[in-house]
């Protein structure tokens, strides 16, 4: 068993010790937080998950194989600051945050073993879509290590380095669009007298339905749209309407948004 420390308990930090916890994927006691100020969410990680909280002396990142960094991107160089002095050489680091690059870190923390990833909060479920990049440190028995960690929330693909930001902006920010999906779904089915729970159900389990036929056919996604459009039908009168109003363009545009704002942070971290 290893152990694993987390720098930075928010929300991303909770998604993937919840998968990792869940799925018994490592002793839930060797994996421990620590954060800037806030005890309340330390005891209350400790609390629901069984985990551990690195003392004030930060013993716990001497015995560290694994640490991950999950800070907003501001605030890392100040986390590295921080933690490097008690960090052992052998210890890798595992970073979720958007935009820092791989380089930063090394700068931080010194020349080891890094990671550079982007999951998504379906971690919690054991459901991420993750990608992740890796320095010239990381020998094959650290990068199964940086995989099984992130296999255990979900998927996890290999990329460049350089396609983290279009990974963040596609897969990272993923999860919000299609809730913003189903919000403004729900809002339009509402309005057409439809109540909100009998919407809501009928929408998840749409969503759930089309990814499932997406996974499970393997057929390409023009196809299943097309198997849907009768000719004349309502599903052509409603796309109609995405067009006119340019949806691809719009979702390009999200993407490229995103993906500068990464690019952004990077250069900020
Ligand atoms: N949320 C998401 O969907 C995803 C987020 N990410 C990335 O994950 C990272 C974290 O995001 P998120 O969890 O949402 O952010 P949160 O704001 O929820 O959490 C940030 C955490 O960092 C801690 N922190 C700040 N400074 C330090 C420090 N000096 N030492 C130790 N801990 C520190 C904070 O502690 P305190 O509260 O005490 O200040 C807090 O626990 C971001 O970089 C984001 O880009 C990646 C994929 C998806
Ligand atoms: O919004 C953000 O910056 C983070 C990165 C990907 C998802 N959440």
């Amino acid at each position: 068993m290893e152990t694993i420390v987390f720098v930075g308990a928010g929300s991303m930090a909770e998604a993937i010790i919840a998968g990792m916890v869940v799925r018994n994927t490592e002793d839930a006691k060797r994996i421990y937080v620590m954060n800037k100020s806030d005890d309340d969410r330390l005891d209350y990680m400790q609390g629901r998950y069984g985990i551990s909280i690195v003392c004030p002396e930060r013993k716990a990142l001497k015995f560290a194989d694994m640490i991950v960094l999950a800070t907003k991107p501001k605030d890392i160089r100040q986390a590295m600051a921080e933690i490097a002095p008690h960090l052992n050489d052998h210890t890798a680091a595992l970073s979720v945050i958007a935009g820092t690059p791989i380089k930063t870190i090394e700068q931080g923390l010194g020349m080891r073993p890094i990671a550079r990833s982007m999951p998504n909060t379906s971690a919690t479920i054991g459901k991420s879509a993750s990608g992740i990049a890796m320095n010239s440190k990381v020998d094959q028995r650290c990068k199964d290590q940086f995989i099984q960690l992130l296999s255990s929330i979900g998927i996890v693909k290999e990329v460049r380095e350089e396609d983290l930001h279009a990974v963040t902006a596609l897969s990272g920010s993923g999860p919000a669009y299609v809730y913003y999906l189903v919000e403004a779904l729900e809002e339009a089915a509402i309005d057409k007298g439809l109540s909100k729970e009998i919407a809501r159900e009928l929408i998840i389990q749409t969503l759930d339905g089309a990814a499932s036929m997406l996974k499970m056919t393997g057929e390409d996604p023009i196809t299943l749209r097309q198997n849907v459009t009768s000719p004349g039908g309502t599903t052509e009168a409603g796309l109609n309407a995405l067009e006119t109003r340019k949806f691809k363009q719009t979702i390009a545009e999200c993407i490229d948004s995103a993906e500068g704002r990464s690019r952004e942070l990077g250069a900020l971290s």
